[in-house]
């Protein structure tokens, strides 16, 4: 099979790159290309151009892609062990209530087989994921990765950078609680706050009231953010001002925690696309750029499947609590790709 890249926007526009894709080092004119790397954007090349792009549907798409007689795969999830992940969170959290760190997102990873079925039929499930989301995935070969995000990076068009604020989680049922909770607002506002100083660099920052984002069976605070730009900025530029954010990553966003970071992530078996930014940038003349941070999905190589969920821990964090929060993320992955 041909190698893919998808991209979905909330609207339902979307997407499909087939390859091979060229690699380039900067965002070559005239839109339609990917932009594809790793949570340590580790790739010096990560503009990928598609031999073939074109926009489809999701009735369109399996013409496009052409499932060979492929049916959706099974996977047979291994139950995570706590050990690991217990020792990570212990330690963030005690440097983060000496006041070190304000803030560390570990992620654990769910194993599993893929027993039957191939996971390019998941694109099906990308397509229709709830309509707030944004669908992103990348096949090449026998290993890939897909997923639906409701967190955006940035959007850059004309001299605009729109983001958000995506933190702060709960159970739909629980939204009372959830509107009051401190813990869940700090969380939330220690990323608005990084997000205000990175952008201030660039413009006026104007920021929408904290608000809910629900989608497939959670509920998140969400903040919109909007600069208008003093003067042109790249889009690899603004992907190495803003990831990652403590979303994902760490505050402060320094070497020595990012390296503490990594480790914990390597320890852990992270696959490399989580929480990396993902993007498109649509075809034509003034086009706009997407940019989409990768998490609600899953990875593969081979029949070997990764489902990876992280949670953000501050000083008020409890074990327990983030163990089924992390649950809970997975379930709406597994949920969303209907596995
Ligand atoms: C890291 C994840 O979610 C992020 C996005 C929304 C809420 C989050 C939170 O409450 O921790 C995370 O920052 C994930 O889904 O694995």
């Amino acid at each position: 099979m041909t190698d893919i890249a998808l991209f979905r926007l909330p609207g339902g526009r979307a997407w499909i790159g087939q390859g091979p894709f060229e690699s380039f080092t900067e965002a070559p004119a005239g839109g339609g290309v990917f932009y594809v790397n790793d949570f340590d954007l580790s790739d010096p090349k990560p503009w990928k151009k598609p031999a073939h792009l074109v926009e489809v549907g999701p009735e369109s798409l399996a013409q496009n892609v052409g499932w060979n007689g492929a049916q959706p795969p099974h996977i047979q999830w291994a139950k995570p062990a706590t050990e690991w992940f217990k020792m990570a969170f212990r330690r963030i959290r005690r440097e983060v209530l000496a006041r070190r760190l304000e803030k560390m997102v570990p992620v654990l990873t769910e194993q599993g087989t893929i027993t039957e079925g191939d996971p390019v039929r998941l694109l099906e499930r990308v397509m229709s994921a709830p309509a707030n989301t944004w669908g992103y995935a990348w096949l090449q070969g026998s290993q890939g990765f897909l997923g639906a995000s409701p967190e955006l990076l940035f959007r850059l068009q004309g001299g605009t950078v729109e983001t958000m604020a995506l933190a702060g989680t709960a159970k739909p049922g629980d939204q009372a609680a959830f509107l009051t909770d401190v813990k869940e607002i700090e969380e939330h506002e220690i990323v608005v706050r990084y997000l205000s100083e990175q952008l201030g660099h660039l413009g006026t920052v104007e920021r929408e009231p904290r608000g809910l984002c629900q989608t497939t069976g959670l509920l998140h605070f969400q903040s919109h953010l909007r600069v208008k730009l003093e003067q042109p900025a790249e889009a690899a530029a603004l992907v190495k001002a803003l990831h990652p954010t403590p979303a994902v990553g760490c505050l402060p966003r320094e070497e020595p925690w990012l390296d503490r970071l990594r480790e914990y992530r390597s320890q852990l078996n992270v696959p490399g696309f989580f929480g990396a930014p993902f993007g498109f940038i649509e075809p034509g003349d003034a086009p706009t750029c997407h940019m989409i941070v990768a998490i609600r999905g899953l990875s593969w190589a081979g029949s070997e499947a990764k489902l990876p969920s992280g949670c953000g821990i501050v000083g008020g964090s409890a074990f327990d609590h983030e163990w089924r929060e992390l649950r809970l993320k997975r379930e709406s992955v597994v949920t969303m790709l209907g596995l």
